[in-house]
């Protein structure tokens, strides 16, 4: 057999085909090593200017340090392509094949000649995607298997042999198939071809992407950031990347996944946070039926009406003294002025601002028409004059978003003439605060009214626009919060990822069309994962029973993990022995290697943890990593959407589902909580299990 025949075996003959690929890793490392090497002996005091410049270089280059290190247990290269042809070369007969082995990160010799090829180069794209049916010039694809940091095995697969079948390869099962500890991982070496179809899309156009869970929407977001920022990488330094999560412990869960890809440079945040304003806190809460009111895109128009009304038309002539001699503006000629910025397509602010040089530029006419010649610094003291501020102050005063917002929701004559024949009375009634507040600062605003005062402060001017946005667990998103979001991507894309079936709030997603347009981006191409990389089958199809209720017409999701007895649901026990119960099969599961999430009803969280406590189990909050000390997370099902554990303990679910203000939702609760495991789930309960379920 040849160099791509052989598998697995001893590593001691220099000439065996899994030696020679040690040693190539062994070569890879050191080349990696002498390239730190290289930048950390950069002297830097030759060549900058002042110390400003220094530290900024500094910064560059501990940057670039970072992203060299070598980490022993992330293996340097995970997967080798053998071309039939030279890639880019002319197909001519005799032009020769190449070998790349694919890696985490670029990596060359001295000569500046590549051992290891990035994942995301053109050339790395077929070890994603070819397959039998499409060879894409593909020879020979091999996958490596390491152990501890040491390469022991490989597997391959030959794509241009007819006479070789298809097969599931074994690594990428047992690499899907790992036990999770700590927060997420990269999945660069088992990317699947619908998933990397989506990860390489262009920058250009904006994609949403449907799944159910498990099926890598997150992993695929966060891979598509890294591939973006390769791909483009000065426009994106320029202009910025963000991705967007449903809460703190979410993001931490996530916040590795990039650095590991070398990616240091993405900001995260929350909705929330992209909304805050400085001295402004949330100190109040909306009743379900208020939020649904203030999350209405609807509220985009009483604003914009609201914001408008400021400007009055002038009623009086303007009068400019300047010297000996009167200037007098008609007060028909101020109204053209307000009424042309008023048609044009600009921000309150911005029209505000050139409204003093159009009211100077009108004085300049008349002096001209006069015989005199002014200039610029005349036109410039003109609208810097006192009598123009007056008036510009009396037509187009300067609007303070929030305090805009506060008299909305104070002053039910204010609300009633903007809201008229777009909010019902019902809603305007629900909008209001039963007690006023007098100031901006006293005010007890929930997290809807930050999202309305952003969208006023948009209107007054213009927010600053990203590159590219991931927003994660989109479904749960108000159509108020996709407009937030989507004014921070006007000029870059987005990537927009949920499950309907998985929308917990009183507002969430109905249609993906419906969102994208909330977003504005209309014309973002939708796609669907199906396939689940996380839940075991068995367990998967217990919590699709639920989707005929939660989200008819959505497909259930097709698991590759067989995990016989992956499901336990354990018979009904008396109501004073669940917490025992629970608190057991937690033990039980801790016998398992990896994590172990107990999922709760929020309300049934004290009581667990005092049960924990008692019994000397230590426990952690969701987010936080786990320890050698600690694998075990105690979840309020409020807070498990996104999240994965191996092994799940799912107490009450009749209190997770009455936990939630209606049924639909109780039960999209349920599914989220029911498909948090990735081996195993034990489900233990006193009160009867909800129908559908049964
Ligand atoms: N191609 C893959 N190879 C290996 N593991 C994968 C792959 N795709 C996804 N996974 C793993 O499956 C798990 C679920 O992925 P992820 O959290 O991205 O799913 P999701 O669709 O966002 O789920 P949810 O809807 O529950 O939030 C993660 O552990 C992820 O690393």
């Amino acid at each position: 057999m040849d160099d791509d025949g052989a598998n697995d075996g001893d590593s001691g003959a220099a000439a065996h085909p899994l030696a020679r690929e040690q040693a190539h890793l062994t070569a890879s490392r050191a080349a990696l090593r002498a390239m730190r090497e290289d930048v950390e002996a950069l002297d830097i005091r030759d060549v900058t200017a002042n110390w400003v410049n220094a530290i900024v270089l500094q910064a560059q280059i501990d940057d670039r340090i970072k992203a060299l290190a070598d980490l022993a247990h992330t293996p340097l290269f995970f997967g080798r392509l053998n071309y039939l042809h030279a890639p880019g070369a002319e197909l001519a007969e005799g032009a020769e094949g190449e070998q790349f082995y694919i890696g985490r990160r670029h990596v060359h010799d001295a000569d500046g000649d590549p051992m290891v090829i990035d994942w995301r180069a053109p050339v790395s794209q077929p070890f994603y995607r070819a397959s039998k049916n499409d060879p894409q010039d593909i020879a020979l694809r091999r996958r490596f298997g390491y152990t501890g940091g040491e390469l022991t095995a490989y597997e391959d697969e030959h794509l241009s042999d007819p006479s070789e079948a298809a097969a599931v390869s074994k690594l990428l099962q047992q690499e899907i198939e790992r036990p999770r500890v700590g927060p997420m991982r990269d999945i660069v070496a088992t990317i699947q071809p619908e998933q990397d179809e989506i990860v390489r899309s262009g920058l250009s156009g904006s994609v949403c992407v449907q799944g159910g869970p498990g099926t890598g929407k997150t992993a695929v977001g966060l891979h598509r950031v890294a591939y973006l920022l390769y791909a483009h990488r000065e426009r994106l330094a320029r202009t910025g990347t963000l991705v967007i999560g449903p809460n703190r412990s979410f993001l931490h869960y996530i916040e590795q996944v990039l650095p590991a890809l070398g990616e240091l440079e993405v900001k995260q945040a929350t909705v929330e946070d992209l909304v805050a304003r400085d001295g402004l806190e949330i100190r109040g809460a909306d009743t379900a039926a208020t939020a649904v009111v203030k999350g209405d895109a609807r509220m985009a128009e009483v604003l914009r009406r609201a914001v408008r009304s400021h400007v009055t038309p002038p009623a009086e002539p303007l009068m400019v003294v300047r010297g000996s001699r009167r200037w007098r503006v008609p007060a028909y000629e101020l109204e053209e002025i307000v009424a042309e910025l008023q048609d044009r397509d600009i921000r309150y602010g911005a029209a505000r601002d050139a409204l003093p040089q159009r009211i100077a530029h009108t004085v300049l006419v008349r002096m001209e028409q006069a015989g005199e010649a002014p200039d610029d610094r005349v036109q410039d003291a003109v609208a810097r004059s006192a009598a123009v501020k007056a008036a510009v102050k009396a037509m187009w005063p300067a609007v303070e978003p929030a305090k805009l917002v506060l008299r909305l929701l104070s002053d039910a004559r204010f609300l009633a003439e903007h809201a008229a024949g777009v909010l019902s009375e019902e809603e305007q009634a629900l909008l209001l605060w039963a007690k006023p507040f007098r100031s901006v600062k006293s005010a007890k605003w929930s997290a809807a009214d930050l999202v309305l005062i952003d969208e006023a402060a948009d209107l007054v001017e213009r927010t600053h626009s990203l590159g590219h946005v991931v927003l994660d667990e989109a479904q749960d998103l108000s159509p108020m919060q996709y407009r937030a979001v989507g004014r921070r991507c006007t000029t870059g894309s987005a990537t927009v990822l949920g499950d309907l079936a998985q929308g917990t709030t009183p507002w969430a997603t109905r249609s993906w069309d419906e969102a994208l347009s909330h977003l504005g981006k209309a014309e973002a191409v939708l796609e669907e994962l199906t396939a689940g990389f996380r839940v075991p089958r068995e367990v998967i199809a217990y919590a699709s029973r639920l989707l005929p209720s939660i989200s008819p017409g959505l497909a259930p999701v097709s698991s590759v993990r067989e995990t016989p007895g992956s499901l336990v649901v354990a018979p009904a026990v008396e109501p004073s022995e669940l917490t025992a119960a629970v608190v057991g099969a937690c033990r039980d599961s801790l016998r398992h290697e990896g994590s172990i999430g107990l999922i709760a009803a929020d309300a049934r969280v004290p009581e667990l943890a005092r049960a924990l406590e008692e019994a000397g189990m230590a426990y952690l909050s969701p987010g936080e990593e786990t320890t050698a000390f600690s694998r075990l997370t105690l979840v309020p099902a409020s807070l498990a959407k996104g999240l994965e554990y191996d092994y799940v303990v799912l107490d009450e679910p009749a209190a997770i589902v009455s936990g939630e203000p209606d049924e639909r939702t109780g039960l999209r609760r349920l599914y989220v909580c029911l498909t948090r495991a990735v081996s195993g789930l034990t489900l233990l309960h006193a009160d009867p299990l909800p129908a559908e379920l049964v």
